[in-house]
């Protein structure tokens, strides 16, 4: 019995012969990957979609045009939601829904984009219960399509500069939602352009001339049967994206707009008719929709870099190019030591981020739970955590996936290969949910707290516990790690422990100089975002760890700790600097942990198809002809490309009325 489950008749022979080679069970690495029920159900789902012929694309997205892709896309979301009952055991769970949304829909976005993702989370964690039910039970039965209206033309990081105004008026017992300037215009939400009927939308609460800060409203902003824009609201779509193109990121903007009070979302911080104002238990309890994405991001990130993996790698065993040996024919181009060291330590981060974005989401679920209960004390630890993750994973996917479509060659750049459409969509989750850079700076803001408690002997929180062990001199990493690879892991500890001592002694200089913090902040920020990220990448590596001690099941303990210690020795080299700048590392250490890293690409290679394979990512949702699990790449780039538009005639007209005239007058002129 083959190990690798994904061995089917018809498939490409280079792909069948790797897959016999695995020394795991890919459905018992999918268990790993996923948790056990959820890879069960994965599978089925995915079977269940390919006999449901209205959930399939009509035709490849890349060759439509955007209100041909957002039509398409909500056909398929009616359909879905109208199957859904059919085809997932649980549609409240999020990684079921997800999951079937990727294979019908795929990730260009829909009408339901952000309706699930941050509307309902908002309405969730801010409306009170009367509001609830007014509004949240409407929202999951579909009998509406919300949007969350944060950002605006003129501002979305910085929140407390928002300008959209929300005026009591006493007298009617209503709240006047107004845009008092064109950087005022609500500008990104996702479906809000074309789609959605409802938003809840921050804006400036302002009692008797006093404002207060930003608060979430419920507004409806189109009719619910003409769908047309209601009196005082202007609303579209902002135009093409770098990719997401699916999606109606639209703007907004309200003159003068009625909603009555009880619209503001009131369980934690509330308005009463008399217009007295009641404080949330926790200032940014409000922004609890933002950490809800975080908190998902991490985990989608890591599946679409196990999908642009997924894609590199099952294509690197097809694509033979070059000889390594003269005269004993062309190569794998997975044989080349340079394709697996592009492409081994991505899978490996695909793997790590996929199991960070489990512990969050798992801590993310006791926040919420405490919340209910009006306990607040984990949401800074949650906060910093979900910062520091959202920018290091994000930014570390979108590099990962450029050195896989850069593997694929030629073919990476075509969208035949899907890489560029996961990227696309990837990247923006830089700038979304909060810019890396900005929410680094968050991270550090905790990370400078947790310093000063380190002081007094203390600790912030289990995140920042190593702060109070002592700082080891020197790495123990030796020439042969033989599974031992602690003082790898020792070495991720000191260099994040380092740089955040260092950098909040230096503020402390700068002070201590008469700088005011808000200025030595400024000095320090780079190094201030460095320690953010450092302390970052040691937590993933620790997760990683956690993870594969969790595992029982030795093949598959094995082949996990073989990307963890490929993982371990990759980071390392890319942040060695900060290791021999004090001389932690001496450099023949760093030979050793090279000399290791090489010895693992080579353990890896022959399990590389099955560690993709246990993504059990299915052809449907990868929608790359690269990546096709049967490996029959070469007649299906064919077939693709002559699905072109420019293919449906040999000649198109713009020869006939652009370069037939310039070059029968040339030849005319010629000829004179
Ligand atoms: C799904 C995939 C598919 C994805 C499908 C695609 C869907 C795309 C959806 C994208 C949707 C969006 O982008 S929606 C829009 C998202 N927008 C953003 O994310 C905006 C980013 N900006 C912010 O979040 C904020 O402005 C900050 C955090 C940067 C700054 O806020 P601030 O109010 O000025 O606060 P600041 O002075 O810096 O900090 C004061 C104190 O509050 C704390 N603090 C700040 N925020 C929080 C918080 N959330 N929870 C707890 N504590 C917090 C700080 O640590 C600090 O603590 P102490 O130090 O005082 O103790
Ligand atoms: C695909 C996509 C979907 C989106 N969906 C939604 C949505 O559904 N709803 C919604 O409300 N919004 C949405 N947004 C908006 C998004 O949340 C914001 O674009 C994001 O928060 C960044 O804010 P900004 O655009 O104001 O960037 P800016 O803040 O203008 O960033 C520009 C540069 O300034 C730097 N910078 C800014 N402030 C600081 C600082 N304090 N310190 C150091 N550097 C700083 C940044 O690091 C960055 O380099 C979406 C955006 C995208 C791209």
């Amino acid at each position: 019995m083959p190990l690798n489950k994904e061995i089917q008749p018809g498939d490409n022979d280079e792909l069948t012969r790797e897959r016999l080679q695995a020394t795991f069970d890919t459905q018992q690495m999918a268990a790993a990957l996923w948790g056990s029920d959820l890879a069960r159900k994965r599978r089925e789902l995915a079977k269940k979609v390919d006999k449901l012929t209205v959930l399939h694309d009509s035709k490849d997205m890349s060759f439509m045009t955007r209100e041909e892709k957002l039509s398409e896309n909500a056909r398929k979301v009616v359909q879905m939601f109208a199957h859904v009952a059919d085809i997932v055991e649980d549609p409240s769970d999020d990684a079921e829904m997800f999951h079937l949304s990727s294979n019908a829909i795929g990730h260009e976005g829909h009408p339901f984009g952000v309706h699930f993702v941050m509307f309902i989370p908002a309405l969730k964690a801010q409306a009170d219960d009367e509001q609830r039910e007014k509004w949240l039970m409407p929202a999951l039965g579909l009998q509406l399509i919300g949007t969350y209206a944060q950002t605006e033309l003129g501002h979305g990081t910085n929140l407390r500069a928002l300008e959209t105004m929300a005026t009591f008026d006493k007298a009617t017992d209503e709240f006047v939602i107004h845009t008092p300037t064109v950087t005022a215009l609500k500008w990104w939400p996702g479906s809000l352009g074309k789609s959605s009927n409802h938003a809840v939308v921050s804006a400036n609460l302002i009692i008797d001339g006093k404002s207060y800060g930003h608060h979430n409203f419920m507004v409806q902003i189109r009719d619910e049967n003409t769908h047309k824009p209601l009196k005082g609201i202007t609303v579209g779509d902002i135009g093409p994206k770098m990719a997401y193109n699916a999606s109606d990121n639209g703007f907004l903007g309200f003159d003068h707009h009625r909603i009555p009070r009880r619209n503001m979302l009131m369980r934690h911080a509330k308005v009463d008719k008399n217009g007295v104002y009641t404080k949330p238990p926790h200032a940014k309890i409000g922004y609890s929709a933002m950490v809800h994405v975080r908190s998902v991001m991490i985990g989608h990130q890591g599946m679409f870099l196990g999908s642009a993996s997924t894609i590199a790698i099952r294509y690197s065993l097809v694509r033979r190019q070059g000889e390594i040996k003269e005269g004993s024919g062309e190569v794998k181009i997975l044989d080349y030591q340079t394709q697996q060291h592009r492409l081994f330590p991505q899978l490996a981060r695909a793997y790590v981020f996929m199991f960070a974005g489990k512990e969050v989401r798992e801590l993310y679920q006791k926040v919420l739970s405490d919340m209910e209960k009006g306990e607040t004390t984990l949401l800074a630890d949650l906060h910093a955590l979900t910062s520091g993750l959202k920018s290091v994973v994000t930014h570390l996917c979108v590099a990962g996936m450029e050195q896989c479509r850069m593997a694929c060659g030629g073919h990476g750049y075509s969208r035949a290969s899907g890489i560029p459409e996961i990227w696309g969509v990837a990247v923006g989750g830089c700038t979304y949910e909060g810019e890396n850079m900005v929410m680094l700076l968050q991270l550090a803001r905790y990370l400078m707290k947790a310093v000063k408690e380190t002081k007094k002997g203390k600790s912030l929180g289990r995140l920042v516990d190593y702060l109070l062990l002592p700082q080891d001199r020197h790495s123990l990493i030796g020439r042969v790690p033989q599974g031992e690879y602690g003082p790898h892991l020792a070495a991720f500890e000191h260099i994040a422990r380092r740089q955040i001592f260092k950098v909040a002694d230096e503020l402390t200089k700068l002070q201590d100089k008469g700088m005011s913090k808000e200025i030595a902040w400024q000095k320090k920020a780079v190094e201030l975002q460095r320690a953010a990220r450092l302390h970052t990448r040691f937590y993933l590596a620790a997760c990683f760890h956690r993870k594969v001690q969790s595992v029982v099941d030795g093949r598959i303990r094995e082949a996990l700790a073989d990307l963890y210690h490929l993982h371990l020795n990759y980071e390392l080299l890319d942040m060695v600097n900060y290791a021999l700048e004090d001389a932690y590392l001496k450099a023949d250490q760093v030979d050793f942990i090279r000399e290791d890293m090489y010895r693992l690409l080579e353990t890896i290679r022959p399990n590389a198809i099955s560690l993709v394979d246990a993504f059990e990512f299915s052809d449907r949702e990868l929608r790359s002809v690269l990546g096709r699990r049967d490996g029959h790449v070469y007649e299906n780039l064919y077939k693709w490309a002559k699905e072109s538009e420019l293919n449906r005639a040999d000649v198109l007209p713009y020869f006939d009325k652009y370069l037939k005239p310039m070059m029968l007058a040339a030849r005319q002129r010629s000829n004179i």
